[in-house]
Parts: C-alpha cells; structure tokens; sequence
C-alpha cells in the first residue's frame, strides 16, 4: 500500500481502519476553528478511550521516529526525553516512555508565575536532548508553542514526531525553524488506505486532496507583499535614519545597551513603582507606567522615576493612550495630579479622534514624543485591519519629528510593511513566555514569535516580570529572550 510522502516505512493499515472505526478520522464537512470548512475531521483525542489503540499509535510513532522513514528522513538524533504537547499528545507520549524506559518532561500550560521557573516539569539537565510528541501537525504552530519553552529552559529539541502530518505546510515550517518532522501517518496515505478498503469513495479522496492543497501554510498570518525594510536593519542603524529624536535616542540605547525589553510596572503605590523600577533598571531599556493606577503619585514620584532613567539607563514611557479632543489630551498631557509631560520621556495617542490630538500634544510644554496605538493585544478589539493601520502610519507620516513609532502586534504582516520608515519603533505588549492569556482578554505571545514572526522591536511585558517572585531575574530571562529573538532576525 503506498503511504503519502515523509511517512514512515511501516505504514499501518491495520492502524489507518482502526482510527477509522473509532471516528479519530471522520469526513463530512466541518467547521475548524480558523473558520474554514473542511471535507475532513481528525479528533485524535478519542484515543485515550481505547488503550490498545493508543498502544498501537504509541509503537507506531516510536518506529516513525526512530526508523528512517520512506523519503529517506533519518531516524530522530538520540534523545533523553520526550514531551508531549498538551493535553492529545501527553498519554500518547507517555506510553512510548513507559514501553521503551525513556524519561518525560512536560510543558505546563499555564504558568502563572514565571519566577518559579516550573513551565518545564521533570529532571532534566541543560542541553539534553528532547523528542518533542504531537498527535497531528497542521501548520506546525501548536508544535512551535512546546518547543520555544523548552528551548528556553535550554534544553535541546532536533525532531519531533507526530502520529499525522496533514501535509499542509507543517514539515517546511518546522524546518525553517531547524526541527525535522516524523510522521507515522500522512493524510494522503491515509486515505489509500480507506479508498483501497471502501471506506471512502474516490471522490471524497479527490475532495480531501483539494482541500489540502488549497489550505497550505495556515498559521494563520497574512503574508506581507515584500519584506519590510526595518527587520534586516540593526537598531543602531535606524537610529541614524529616524526623524523623531526620541525614537533615534531609543534605538541608539537599545543598541548601546543591547536590550528591547520594556517593563511594564503596572503597580499601585510609589513605593512599590521605584524598587522595581530599580531592580529592573539594568535589564531595559524603557520603563513603562500607568501613573493613574497609583494611588499616592506625587512629583517626587516622577522625579526619582527619572532619577532612575538617568542612573540605569533607559527611557520613561508613560501609556496614557490619550483619546479626547486635542484641547482635553494636550491638558490631559501637561496638567492635573500628575503632570506627564514634567516626567516622561513619551507617551501613545488612540488614533480615533484624529490627528488633531498629535498636534494638541507635540504644543504642550516640555512635550516629548508620542507612540500611536496602530494594533491592540485585548481579544475582540476593533483596531483591526489594513484601513486603521494605513490610517494610524498616515497620522505618522504627518508628524515625523513628533511621532516615534507605534504600539502594535503584526507589523511585519501589514499590507502597507514594505513603506514604512525604518526610523519608527514598534513597541508589542502581550508578551509572555508563560501564559497564553487572562480571564478579562488579554492576549500573549512569545518575545520570539513578537520579534521574528511579528516584527516587533521593542517587546512589553507586565506580570510576566513584577507578578514573578522575582522581578530581576524574570527581567534578565526577557532581556536574554528579546535580544535572541533580534540577534535571529538579523540572520535571517
Ligand atoms: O494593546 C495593548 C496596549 C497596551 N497594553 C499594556 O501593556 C501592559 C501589558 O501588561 P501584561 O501584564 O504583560 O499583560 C499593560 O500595561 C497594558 O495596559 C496592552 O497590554 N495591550
């Protein structure tokens, strides 16, 4: 029986029937989660409720990654662990550890506090070697999410199999990012078999092909048209080529003091502000504040805050996301209980009242500069799409001197990427190495994928760093992660 291209050599008809029969492969037409509808459905998780069957798979995955598979793929490097992808892939995984004495470690999920150093369970040593177990692979991103922690926790990942690869642009994304895929099984394999045993007609195959071949590389991102000028320029470059003095100076700092990482002090009282602001000072190269979420903010607050700036080198950005009419936002900026522009270096303006507000605050006294929020991190927001994005590097390009850069996600993907001024900074929150997200939609992704993936320079993170137990070290294992993730994308 002939297997689809990149499975392994003992293609397992009898395993092909079986999932069959317990509906783990179902075809009809499905609504998936992206929203696309498909004419196939693989609902691996019913495996655990028939132990020989997930005995089967857990041999057939162990021989797909340690034979040499019928492409020629060679069998996995040697490896000390396995780790399962949560939640389909961890009794597969464990099977294979118990049949063949091979230690686990495990991903958690959810991470609270990352100062605890617990996303990675189990005994394990730096550099040893990890075979990463997936139940199927799509576009590889589910894979990636277990295989960044791991790396970060320095352990070393070079394979990772799967029991199915729905050959959809999986395998060549794991491969731009050095990992070699082993499948047991291949959708197109999967339905010879089912053809070849009338389980499935010829057309449902012929429908199933097309589908795949149409939906190749779904993770999800659009691709921009040409690769934006900024991402193969180093920080120190842009810095010369930037028209706002603050953006030049930010870049130059980050450069100089090689770190993107900014720390969100998201805290209450002043007290609390000025000791992380001092245990993180030498970890960033930007402060971030909510000055109106502390409850006894004075001058003397702002003052030591800059205080601090000048000892540890960094900069203050105060995220008052101005959004009123420029006559409110410019008093908004200068006056009341805390006087932002006396002690920030800069500050972001929404977009929607338009580019009146840049001009009302680029008037106030001691102004600075000012980021525009192009992209939001909150689930469900309505700054979305090409329009509001050209709107906000509209507003941008009117007022150079004065704004610096934006708060965004995705500017790599922007359909406009390619025009934008290398000499704007993009700031990215919603960073977590640990957490996926909050109950009130926040959402997180990886300095990793912000930077390389996503584009962003200046990666932000809050409760990853002052809800740590320790707030020094979590901002030296951001700083380490950001500045990677920079040092990769100028390789690339
Ligand atoms: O789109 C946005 C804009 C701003 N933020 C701010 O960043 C930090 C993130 O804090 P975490 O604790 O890391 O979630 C916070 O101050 C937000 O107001 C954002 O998250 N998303």
């Amino acid at each position: 029986m002939a297997a689809g291209s990149g499975s392994s050599n003992n293609f397992d008809e009898q395993l092909v029937l079986d999932l069959f029969d317990v509906e783990a492969v179902k075809f009809g037409t499905f609504t998936l989660k992206s929203g696309l509808t498909s004419p196939i459905y693989l609902d691996l998780r019913v495996i655990v409720s028939y132990p020989k069957l997930l005995d089967r798979v857990a041999k057939a995955m162990w021989d797909a990654s340690t034979k040499e598979d019928a492409d020629g793929t060679p069998p996995a490097t040697d490896f000390q662990h396995m780790c399962g992808v949560p939640y389909t892939a961890l009794p597969i995984a464990t099977v294979m550890s118990m049949h063949h004495e091979t230690s686990m470690v495990m991903r958690r999920k959810e991470v609270k506090d990352y100062g605890t150093k617990k996303a990675i369970e189990g005994a394990y040593k730096p550099d040893d070697v990890v075979l990463v177990v997936e139940d199927l692979v799509t576009s590889g991103m589910s894979v990636w999410e277990t295989v960044e922690p791991l790396q970060h926790h320095k352990l070393a990942v070079k394979d990772v199999v799967v029991l199915i690869d729905r050959q959809q642009g999986g395998r060549a994304f794991l491969k731009s990012r050095g990992l070699v895929l082993h499948a047991a099984l291949t959708i197109t394999g999967i339905l010879d078999v089912l053809v070849a045993h009338k389980k499935v007609t010829p057309e449902v195959q012929q429908s199933v092909l097309d589908f795949i071949a149409a939906n190749q590389n779904t993770t999800g991102n659009k691709v921009a048209e040409a690769p934006p000028k900024w991402l193969a320029q180093s920080y120190g470059t842009r810095a010369k080529s930037a028209k706002c003095p603050a953006a030049a100076n930010l870049l130059e700092l980050m450069e100089r003091k090689k770190t993107n990482l900014c720390a969100s002090l998201d805290v209450t009282t002043s007290a609390e502000l000025l000791k992380l602001a001092e245990e993180v000072g030498p970890q960033v190269c930007c402060v971030k504040t909510h000055c109106d979420v502390v409850s006894d903010w004075t001058e003397a607050t702002g003052a030591e805050l800059q205080r601090l700036a000048k000892a540890h080198d960094f900069v203050v950005f105060e995220d008052r996301k101005f959004a009123d009419i420029g006559n409110t936002a410019a008093l908004q900026y200068e006056c009341g209980l805390h006087k932002i522009s006396s002690w920030s270096d800069f500050v972001n303006a929404h977009i929607t009242p338009g580019p009146f507000v840049i001009d009302a605050l680029k008037g106030v006294k001691g102004a600075g500069a000012c980021l525009l929020l192009a992209e939001m991190s909150s689930k469900g927001t309505v700054a979305t799409g090409d329009a509001y994005v050209k709107s906000a590097l509209d507003m941008a390009d009117a007022h150079p001197d004065f704004v610096m850069g934006f708060i965004d996600q995705t500017p790599k993907n922007w359909k406009c990427a390619k025009d934008v001024d290398p000499g704007y900074v993009h700031m990215t929150p919603g960073i977590s190495l640990a957490s996926k997200g909050d109950k009130v939609g926040q959402q997180y992704t990886t300095p990793h994928m912000a930077i390389v993936d996503n584009g962003a320079d200046v990666v932000i993170v809050g409760r990853g760093i002052y809800g740590a137990s320790d707030a020094k070290s979590a901002s030296a294992e951001y700083r380490e992660a950001g500045w990677k993730a920079y040092e990769a994308r100028l390789q690339m």
